[in-house]
């Protein structure tokens, strides 16, 4: 297994979100994350990511095989396409930068500073920059956001290489992927109970 959770307990802004998730993906697999806004989603891809700790059960997972893409991916708006992903490039030991312009269709874009982006080319941009990254697992939340149908297509297409090619990925997303290689986790069944109120005092009835 390239990751694997077990009975994990997860928390935002210090209240339990989500409790008794495992999972394990392995070599070429994909899972889906599903559940209705504030479910627990972002918090469960970022706790894996080691990102924030987990308030209770274990994560296993391989040192630097893990790269995470959220809302924020990280842009350094001064520099150009080409140039974040140089810079992505050598942060990561990685990756070809070329293949990755290419996957996005980033090509006419790569001399423009990233700062003069739209939202979906910044976005095609973070997404490239999983490529160069060359980790095995992919731990990204709501990628497709700010996506037109063709970039959406791309991301499709790069994402079933990654799996073609040993690699897996966790996805929290709302829309469809067309993804045969994929399970599907509904978070929603995991919500956590109301924290004990194990500070209440009888004198006040
Ligand atoms: N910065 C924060 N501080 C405190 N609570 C937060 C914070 N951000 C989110 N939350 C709460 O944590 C819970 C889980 O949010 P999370 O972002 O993990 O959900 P999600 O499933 O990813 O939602 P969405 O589909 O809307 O992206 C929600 O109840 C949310 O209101």
């Amino acid at each position: 297994m390239l990751l694997k959770a077990e009975n994990l307990s997860v928390t935002r802004g210090g209240i339990a979100v989500l409790e008794g998730v495992s999972l394990a993906l392995a070599s070429g697999r994909a899972l889906v994350l599903r559940g209705p806004n504030g479910a627990g989603k972002t918090t469960l891809l970022r706790t894996l990511a080691g990102l924030q700790p987990a308030l209770k059960g274990r994560i296993e997972g391989e040192e630097g095989t893990l790269v995470y893409a959220g809302h924020a991916d990280g842009i350094k708006g001064a520099l150009t396409v080409r140039e974040n992903l140089s810079f992505w490039a050598s942060i990561f030991a990685g990756g070809d930068v070329d293949a990755a312009i290419d996957a996005y269709a980033l090509a006419p874009l790569a001399d423009r500073p990233a700062a003069a982006l739209s939202a979906g080319q910044k976005r095609r941009l973070g997404l490239a920059r999983l490529i160069v990254a060359r980790r095995a697992v992919w731990l990204l939340d709501e990628p497709t956001v700010s996506l037109d149908r063709e970039a959406t297509a791309m991301f499709a297409a790069v994402l079933r290489a990654h799996l073609a090619g040993g690699g897996a990925a966790i996805v929290a997303t709302h829309i469809e992927l067309g993804l045969d290689e994929a399970e599907t986790l509904d978070v929603a069944p995991f919500k956590a109970r109301a924290a004990a109120l194990d500070d209440f005092d009888e004198a006040f009835l």
